[in-house]
């Protein structure tokens, strides 16, 4: 049976001083184990969710629970779920702290109090997994963004969340800092954790995604697999959402022959990722 880690049930938020809510009774279920991909208009909530799953916004109603418990809104419990719920914010310097990689990436263990032996240890792990060991005594503003995106999930990772949460993680990459990022995306999940990524790229979503969610304004309109999301051009396309390329080719009115090697291209990009 599949199980759930994090789940909203008729959520609303509305910031403080705004007249409009941006939340509107959200419901949504994140799987436990799976790559999820969030997609949705600019505006739509996206961030706001992630705000609210890890506690650092409490909805005005509705219930947001963690393993079937909702969240309690006390420091303790709030210090729990956010080191099982890591959220990597789309700008890098946002979430950078400290002056050097090394620093910064023993700042959340040192917030919890682990002995120095214990932090050591694990921020050395870390370094090596995420390949910063060489730029560990290098100050923070002399990386580069794919090295500042890697730092900041890494920041994140040493807390061993079991559900790491990126807002539009590949914003501003190059293809070669998105491709290791995937890769390290990609160890992140074989090591047994679930993921949520909010993006914008949907040839991306197609390729990396095993479940999409499709929000608008605030409420959740479609989930399922990749597959089945992008089948639903119709919809997607009132959402002013798009599908991806190769969906796109596939809805163009094709020849039988050209159909062929469209769907053996589609075939191809599912076995590639
Ligand atoms: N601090 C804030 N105060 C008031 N309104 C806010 C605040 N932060 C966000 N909003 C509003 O809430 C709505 C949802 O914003 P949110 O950042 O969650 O959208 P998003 O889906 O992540 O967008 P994007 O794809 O552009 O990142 C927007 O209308 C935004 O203007």
């Amino acid at each position: 049976m599949q199980e759930y880690l994090l789940e909203f049930e008729q959520v609303y938020y509305t910031y403080p001083g705004s007249q409009q809510s941006t939340l509107n009774g959200l419901s949504i279920k994140i799987p436990a184990g799976k790559k999820c991909a969030l997609i949705g208009q600019n505006g739509c909530g996206k961030t706001t969710l992630f705000l609210l799953a890890n506690g650092l916004y409490k909805p005005n109603s509705g219930i947001v629970s963690w393993c079937g418990k909702p969240l309690i809104y006390n420091r303790q419990d709030l210090s729990k779920i956010r080191q099982k719920v890591g959220l990597v914010f789309q700008d890098p310097e946002q979430q950078i702290v400290a002056s050097t990689v090394e620093e910064d990436i023993s700042y959340g263990l040192c917030n919890l109090g682990l002995p120095t032996a214990e932090i050591k240890y694990r921020v050395e792990q870390v370094l090596i997994e995420f390949g910063l060991t060489k730029l560990a005594d290098k100050p923070v503003h002399h990386l580069s963004l794919g090295q500042k995106k890697r730092v900041s999930i890494a920041d994140v990772m040493v807390l061993k969340p079991q559900l790491l949460i990126l807002d539009e993680p590949t914003a501003y990459l190059d293809v070669k800092h998105t491709r290791n990022l995937m890769k390290t995306l990609k160890q992140i999940h074989q090591d047994g954790n679930t993921l949520l990524m909010a993006t914008h790229d949907l040839d991306l979503v197609y390729r990396w995604a095993d479940w999409v969610f499709v929000m608008d304004k605030g409420q959740l309109m479609l989930e399922g697999t990749p597959e089945d999301v992008f089948c639903q051009q119709t919809l997607l396309e009132e959402l002013e959402l798009g599908v991806p390329l190769i969906y796109e080719m596939l809805f163009d009115g094709l020849s039988p022959e050209e159909e062929i090697i469209i769907e053996r291209v589609r075939q191809r990009i599912l076995k590639d990722s």
